[in-house]
């Protein structure tokens, strides 16, 4: 019996410290936000606590999701159930072995009852260990599902949200905190049905031993649920401040890892050491909290258990000498009291969980009530084939949403099908706003953009950027293969397609130098190459691609003349018979007949002018 009560006592501290271990799995996921007094280094952006949202508007925001694994969880329930119920049997007949075999020294009844305890907990094991398994594998599905959603919902906002945000703080959200909301409506409604499952059981054993006993022992429930509670509510700020910091400290993480090189060659390796150290002792101090109430629990509740043990115990000694409770009885009773005070424990630890769980829901919640700055308009109709590539500002104006003074004012001009049109100015005149108004990043604040004369509100986003290609000052290349990245302009592509591309493009021979040739890894974000070998993949995928209409901006940054020069004819490829908009400050890339668009000077802003030139003397010198 003992040891059944130690293994029991040792299961509780299972559950505790399994919680525990689930916090800690849950950080080793976790990439990021800034200080929460807002003092970060310059250019950290706001994160404030998400609004907070109740734990019913949680549950009820995400049950939905759980459709399709719900018969997981039903199994895990049904499981769980039996193997309490197996539990409740052993330890009735524990009670009859006392009385009948070790009290009236009868070995002859020992057998019976000693074969149906073993068969009982064989099956017990069994219900638990299937139990376990489907509530896992529900859970995980639910998580890849939710984490899906999230990142796909993400997807649909636009750049303005990413701008305004930390990289590392949004890792935090997709991992621990959807990890986190699992735990309410996941494995955390299972535990709770099978906890109340098996309150009422070991309640209702206990009272049919000794109702009287019985409801001098569960006076004392009410004083456990009390205490949870008031733990409940201090541990949800506490838990709210942990993945607040926890989202900074990715986020430090995350730029100091992705910046490695310009923090090395600036010589701010103790700077960045310092600023995280900073955001982990922030972090340090949100989890010592946690701690502290946690561990703070377990003595409470433990010092109401002991009471109701020993008063049951001295009740119990005095009913045996009355003679009106055997020893054996006695024992169960304990025993089913042993069963259920963990039970009623474990009851409070869900609040807990449910609390931490509530935490990180508001942080996802947020997300998903973010609706993104541009939308496609019902009745939306995509282009009918390939667009002809016939481009039109009119009148455009733009104000980024937070600033004051617009970025562009009355733009008008007119590309038609296969025109090259070069677009300058000095520095922060627009350029390549223009760009993310053509992509509808953002929509004009006044007048309209025009593709093939249709207003490009009037399309869906997707059909619209279907007919664009971008060839980005800094090409963004993912850490794939070379195949993996020209590809990347046209899924499904065939290896003809490919080789053809990187032909055009002047970088199928380089590509023949690489160890692993067209299958060799290029890198994070292809760190592994050159500017311009990584320029000339960018012109290879966007041949690849082979949209009408091409945008340019700034293809040559940062290169130097040869390597500019080696460009030069892939990209007068790419541009031969596609309209195509050149961002520039670099006159090499004019042609003499090309049509030149002057955007005004920062200085003053909005202030947008446009000349019209067919004559090189007329462009625009570089600033
Ligand atoms: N997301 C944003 N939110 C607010 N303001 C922005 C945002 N992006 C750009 N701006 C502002 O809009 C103005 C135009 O920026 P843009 O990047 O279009 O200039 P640009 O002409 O391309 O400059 P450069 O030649 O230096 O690349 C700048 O004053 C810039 O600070």
């Amino acid at each position: 019996m003992r040891r059944r009560l130690g293994r029991r006592l040792g299961r509780r501290l299972v559950v505790v410290a399994k919680s525990d271990e689930n916090r800690r799995v849950t950080r080793r996921f976790s990439f990021a936000t800034p200080s929460p007094d807002g003092a970060g280094p310059v250019g950290d952006l706001p994160s404030p606590i998400a609004p907070a949202v109740s734990i019913r508007d949680a549950f009820r925001r995400f049950w939905p999701c759980t459709r399709g694994v719900r018969r997981f969880f039903v199994v895990g329930v049904v499981l769980a159930i039996v193997a309490a119920l197996c539990e409740v049997s052993a330890i009735w007949l524990f009670g009859r072995i006392t009385d009948e075999v070790l009290s009236d020294q009868n070995m002859g009844a020992f057998w019976t009852p000693a074969f149906t305890w073993l068969g009982l907990v064989v099956i017990a094991g069994l219900a638990s260990f299937v139990g376990s398994y489907a509530t896992a594998l529900g859970g995980e599905r639910f998580l890849l599902r939710l984490r899906d959603r999230v990142f796909s919902h993400i997807q649909t906002l636009t750049p303005d949200f990413f701008d305004n945000r930390r990289l590392g703080d949004l890792m935090a959200r997709l991992t621990d905190d959807i990890e986190a909301i699992e735990e309410l409506v996941g494995s955390g409604v299972v535990r709770l049905l099978t906890t109340v499952a098996s309150v009422v059981f070991f309640a209702g054993a206990a009272f049919y031993i000794r109702w009287d006993l019985a409801l001098v022992t569960f006076a004392m429930v009410p004083a456990f649920l009390i205490v949870s509670k008031v733990f409940a509510s201090k541990f949800r700020t506490v838990a709210a401040r942990e993945r607040l910091s926890n989202g900074a400290m990715n986020s430090v993480i995350e730029e100091g890892l992705a910046n490695q090189s310009l923090v090395q060659a600036y010589n701010r390796q103790e700077a960045e050491a310092d600023r995280l150290h900073a955001e982990g002792h922030t972090w340090l101090r949100a989890n010592v909290s946690q701690a502290r109430l946690s561990a703070l629990y377990g003595p409470v509740v433990q010092v109401i258990e002991t009471i109701c043990l020993l008063v049951v115990i001295g009740f119990g000694a005095w009913e045996i000498a009355a003679g009106r409770l055997t020893i054996g009885g006695l024992l169960a009773f304990a025993a089913y009291l042993a069963y259920l005070y963990p039970a009623v424990q474990s009851l409070g630890q869900i609040a807990l969980t449910v609390s931490e769980a509530a935490a990180g829901s508001d942080r996802v919640i947020e997300i998903l009530r973010t609706r993104p700055a541009v939308t496609d308009r019902a009745g939306a109709v995509p282009m009918a084939g390939r667009s002809r590539g016939r481009i039109e500002f009119a009148e455009v104006g733009f104000t980024y949403p937070n600033r004051t003074s617009p970025t562009l004012r009355n733009l008008s001009f007119r590309a038609e099908p296969g025109e090259l049109i070069v677009c300058t100015g000095p520095s922060g005149a627009g350029k390549s706003t223009l760009t993310k108004l053509l992509l509808r990043f953002y929509d004009p604040t006044a007048g309209r953009i025009l593709l093939d004369g249709v207003d490009i509100r009037d399309l869906p986003r997707r059909s619209l950027r279907d007919n664009i290609t971008i060839l980005q000052q800094e090409n963004l290349l993912f850490s794939g293969t070379v195949r993996d990245n020209i590809a990347y302009g046209r899924p499904g592509s065939s290896m003809d397609d490919i080789v053809r591309a990187a032909v055009l493009a002047d970088v199928h021979d380089f590509i023949g130098t690489l160890p692993r040739k067209y299958d060799t890894p290029i890198g994070q974000r292809g760190r592994l190459l050159s500017g311009g070998q990584r320029q000339r993949i960018a012109i290879a995928r966007a041949i690849l691609r082979d949209a009408p209409v091409l945008v340019l901006d700034e293809p040559m940054t940062g290169l130097d003349s040869l390597t500019a020069a080696r460009i030069m004819e892939p990209l007068r490829l790419l541009m031969s018979g596609r309209t195509t908009i050149l961002i520039t400050h670099d006159l090499r890339l004019i042609p003499e007949t090309a049509h030149t668009i002057v955007l005004g000077d920062a200085r003053s802003p909005g202030r947008t002018e446009v000349r019209l030139s067919r004559r090189r003397s007329a462009a625009p010198r570089p600033v």
